[in-house]
């Protein structure tokens, strides 16, 4: 496991290099993609099997129209949902740019394809945040938009080792991280696993009695954006007969109306207690039990769980570290002093694009610097 340092992969776009202000993004488009972003991560948890995307259309004068996200598989993409958004409010005449975080699609699924959205409207310049990382339609819809005669954007462009702008940089990891499990998902069918863990001073994992969690307001905050950006929940029998734990999304607004997740509980001598497992059932969960942990990743990833959350005790960790299932982990650490401190691991190869680790998208978590004391200023 090596510690978070955070590779600038450099996405190729065959497109063309931005010729206003060579290597800097204008701020427009920044503020757009972090809207874009802010939008597309409310949808994370959601979108699964699609990756959540988000997309701000602006008018000529940098002014944001609309932002718009993808919800779920089905429903209208965030380009699609934009565009409608700014034609519902009579400002479609107006939209002159197209600020998506991940490459607009140039096929038919479940919907049509945006980039014959976004031409068939007044957008005639496109800023792309990351490549789709289909292998089968990679470039496609940058390519029939600059075919078309739209001037097609990459941020890699701006974010690459030569081209020194920390906005465009910061901005092109955001948008690789969004997509992170996707990749990971995509190439491996096997879900992203993200392990969070609760250590107190004396190093222990283990709760005063009478508790099932000792970290702060802020760090349960954190705990519960994890659970609710995420599609599954993995825990250990240990964990369930000594908590009963509920795992559910509580501490944040607007996580009502979601699909069922997913619940592993890793047992392997069938001590699963059926009342434990109806409550769970009845909280909207979708509850397996998996006698190998090495399984999991595996298993989830046939149920189409993009990223999954780790909430279990010391003896689950431990088998898992040792198995290497894990992808990133985050160790809230309550220090001597009462303070406490975040600290991210990235696990070495983990992804499809490079180390961008989907943590960047929780608001609190102050990734991708390791080791920041805990709350992120
Ligand atoms: N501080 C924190 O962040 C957290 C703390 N906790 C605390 O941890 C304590 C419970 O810890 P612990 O008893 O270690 O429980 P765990 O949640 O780690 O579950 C342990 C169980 O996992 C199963 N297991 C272990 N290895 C494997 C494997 N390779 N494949 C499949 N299953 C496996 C075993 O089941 P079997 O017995 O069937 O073999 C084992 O008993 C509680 O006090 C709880 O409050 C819990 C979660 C988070
Ligand atoms: N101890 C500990 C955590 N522990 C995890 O939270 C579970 C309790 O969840 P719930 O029943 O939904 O409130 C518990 O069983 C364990 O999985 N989490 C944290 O953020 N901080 C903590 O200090």
């Amino acid at each position: 496991m090596g510690p978070l340092v955070l590779a600038e992969v450099s996405v190729s776009s065959g497109t063309r290099r931005p010729d206003c202000d060579p290597g800097r993004l204008p701020p427009s488009i920044g503020r757009a993609f972090r809207a874009a972003l802010a939008e597309a991560s409310r949808h994370m948890g959601a979108t699964a099997p699609n990756p959540p995307v988000g997309c701000a259309i602006l008018d000529a004068r940098g002014e944001i129209l609309a932002v718009a996200a993808h919800h779920r598989a089905g429903a209208p993409h965030a380009e699609a949902l934009a565009l409608r958004i700014c034609a519902q409010q009579g400002l479609i005449d107006r939209a002159a740019t197209a600020v998506v975080t991940l490459e607009p699609c140039n096929h038919t699924g479940r919907t049509g394809p945006c980039s014959e959205a976004i031409l068939a409207s007044p957008i005639r310049t496109v800023w792309i945040g990351a490549a789709d990382p289909n292998p089968r339609v990679a470039g496609g819809g940058a390519a029939r938009l600059g075919a078309a005669g739209c001037d097609v954007r990459m941020l890699a462009d701006l974010a690459g080792p030569n081209a020194a702008d920390p906005d465009a940089a910061d901005l092109a990891a955001d948008c690789r991280a969004l997509i992170a499990p996707f990749v990971h998902w995509s190439r491996t069918g096997r879900t992203w696993m993200t392990v969070k863990q609760a250590v107190a001073a004396d190093g222990s994992m283990i709760p005063p009695a009478g508790r099932t969690t000792f970290t702060s307001d802020s760090a349960l905050d954190v705990a519960h954006r994890l659970r609710r950006a995420t599609d599954a929940v993995v825990t250990g029998i240990g964990t369930v007969l000594a908590d009963r734990p509920a795992l559910d999304v509580r501490r944040v607004a607007d996580h009502a109306g979601r699909a069922r997740r997913l619940l592993v509980v890793c047992d392997r001598r069938g001590r699963l207690p059926d009342d434990w497992r109806a409550a769970a059932t009845a909280r909207g969960f979708d509850v397996r039990a998996c006698d190998d942990v090495a399984q999991v990743p595996a298993l989830l990833g046939e149920a189409g769980a993009l990223w999954a959350l780790v909430e279990a005790g010391p003896a689950l960790l431990d088998a898992m570290r040792g198995a290497g299932v894990w992808d990133d982990w985050l160790t809230i650490g309550v220090t001597a002093g009462g303070r406490e401190r975040m600290d991210i691991t990235v696990r070495d190869g983990a992804g499809g694009s490079g180390r961008d680790t989907p943590l960047r998208l929780i608001p609190g978590l102050a990734v991708p610097r390791e080791g920041t004391c805990f709350p992120a200023s």
